[in-house]
């Protein structure tokens, strides 16, 4: 800054006077005539132009300082398609080295987890809607076998629906102390929806209609989009099936970025509801009110029946809380870690987390980079290539499902698609690349539920449908990939991953962590 202003305006003399040969001086010079208010005005606003100076200096010397920070951090960025785990696996870096960070949040997750399980609930209500203008035909009744005729089945035969779905043996309900409110007494697959879950579900209504104005209030950007009635990508998974009535209703995801958690305590404090509530709180105690008809309704058997007969599995979208309906929706619901990393939270553009680690003053700064994955946003991505010492790079070996952006596209050729543009890009080629076979538990369950890889990808060819195999054959073409296009050699290093299991992920975090310090401390040339 000019050191004029740094000159000591408060003493009696002024600074310019000893200087009569500086053009600059006699310009600046008091006029001679000038009286004492006048003075005392012009030396005021010399001070205070002199405090702006110094504080404007004070900023250029923080960001060279945080310049220089961030030159020496390690850079991490989280990359993958949409919903493949990118901030979940944020989230269990900040519970595994910055918890007290983590948890100081636990409350503006509150109103995203329930949020989460209206949004749940609505998809179910849709459903709903559309089977009692339309109603699916019931299949009849499963054979129910007596234990005497289980007990010659071979192992691992099929055990009958009624059993899997939980309504017991014989399609009798379970014990009463299990659920709260009970729509339907028919045996398994013949009930079908009444008067009685038609009113139910005007019940519940309301609840849809506050979490609708809390979600344009916290995203407003939303309200355009809905009012220009433009296609808002939904929280619903491509692989469930919805007639063209139930695809326009479809909901938007709560997304991150723009300051929520900001807006939500603004919203927390604004008195907007009735009885002079904020919307949080109404949306909360119109929830609490709700909870029995919530898991009425989720536990129901024709409810369950129906979205078995219509394919639709809502436990797979993301953000699922209906399971803990109960808990989520009382008044006295406080988050636990667990249910913080499972919540469903879409990232807008990218996002800067700043890391301090623990590990030490070389590289115990972090910047982790979380991106939205979804196709429209890839391009934004770019400009974090440049200085970024690893990624991690999660692919969900989805086989079978298609992006929620594009149906016609499947899911794994997509993320094999990106891995080999991540592999071969010219910016990245210094960048340890560290890839995470994320969802292995919904792997599981897809292959137990006897999906053959083979349909969906036939060079698999017909080797054993099973775990083991089927991440031995997409780890090595990611490897083949990852070794072809690599602008230049560097290691391969690949991990099976479910980040809901927040203790298994904590011990692969903390390699993870190691690995990429050691490369960064060599690159730096420290070890
Ligand atoms: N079952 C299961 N669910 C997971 C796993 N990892 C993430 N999820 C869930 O998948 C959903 C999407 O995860 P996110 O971390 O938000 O996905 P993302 O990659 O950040 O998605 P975008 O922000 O849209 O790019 C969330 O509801 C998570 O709870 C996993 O390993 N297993
Ligand atoms: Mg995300």
């Amino acid at each position: 800054m000019a050191s004029l202003a740094r000159r000591p305006f408060h003493a009696n003399h002024a600074p310019y006077e000893d200087r009569q040969d500086d053009p600059l001086a006699k310009v600046l010079q008091p006029p001679p005539d000038e009286s004492p208010e006048q003075r005392a005005r012009r030396e005021q606003e010399a001070n205070e132009a002199h405090r702006v100076s110094l504080q404007i200096d004070e900023g250029i010397q923080e960001d060279r300082k945080a310049y220089e920070r961030r030159k020496k951090a390690v850079k991490v960025l989280l990359l993958g398609q949409a919903e493949s785990g990118k901030s979940t696996t944020l989230k269990n870096f900040q519970l595994a080295f910055t918890p007290a960070h983590f948890r100081n949040e636990r409350l503006a997750w509150r109103t995203i987890i329930q949020l989460n399980l209206i949004r749940s609930l609505k998809t179910l209500l849709e459903v709903m809607q559309e089977e009692m203008a339309h109603p699916t035909e019931a299949p009849p009744p499963p054979p129910v076998l007596s234990e005497k005729a289980r007990g010659k089945l071979p192992m691992g035969a099929p055990v009958p629906l009624s059993v899997v779905n939980g309504v017991g043996p014989a399609g009798k309900p379970p014990p009463a102390a299990t659920r709260s409110v009970r729509f339907s007494t028919q045996p398994a697959s013949q009930a079908p929806l009444t008067d009685v879950h038609r009113r139910a579900r005007m019940r519940l209504l309301p609840l849809l209609k506050l979490e609708s104005e809390l979600t344009l209030q916290l995203f407003p950007e939303l309200a355009a989009a809905i009012a220009q009635g433009q296609s808002l990508e939904g929280a619903v998974p491509a692989n469930v099936s919805f007639t063209p009535a139930l695809t326009a209703t479809k909901e938007v995801t709560v997304r991150a970025g723009n300051g929520w958690k900001d807006v939500l305590g603004k919203l927390q404090k604004e008195k907007k509801g009735k009885q002079g509530q904020s919307l949080i709180d109404e949306l909360s105690a119109v929830l609490d009110a709700s909870k029995e008809d919530i898991v009425g309704m989720w536990e129901d058997r024709a409810v369950k029946d129906m979205l078995r007969r219509r394919g639709i599995r809502l436990q797979d979208m993301p953000g699922f809380f209906l399971n803990d309906a109960m808990r989520v929706s009382a008044a006295v619901y406080e988050p636990t870690d667990d249910d913080i990393v499972r919540a469903r939270l879409r990232t807008l553009g990218v996002e800067e987390h700043r890391f301090t680690m623990e590990s030490g003053a070389s590289g115990s700064e972090w910047y982790i980079y979380d991106v939205g994955g979804n196709r429209g946003m890839r391009p934004h991505w770019i400009p974090y290539f440049d200085d970024v010492q690893a990624i991690i790079f999660l692919a969900p070996l989805a086989f079978n499902l298609m992006l929620e952006e594009d149906s016609k596209v499947n899911r794994l050729e997509d993320s094999i698609t990106l891995w080999r543009e991540i592999c071969g890009n010219a910016l990245l080629e210094r960048a340890t690349l560290i890839l995470f076979f994320n969802k292995m538990d919904i792997l599981q369950a897809t292959l137990a539920a006897g999906i053959r890889v083979q349909k969906f990808v036939p060079s698999y060819g017909d080797q054993p449908n099973d775990v083991v195999h089927v991440v031995k054959y997409f780890r090595e073409k990611f490897r083949g990939y990852h070794k072809r296009l690599s602008p230049q050699a560097r290691p391969f290093y690949c991990h099976e991953t479910s980040v809901i299991d927040t203790r298994a992920t904590a011990v692969i975090l903390v390699g993870v962590r190691e690995g990429i310090l050691r490369a960064h401390l060599q690159s730096v040339n420290v070890i």
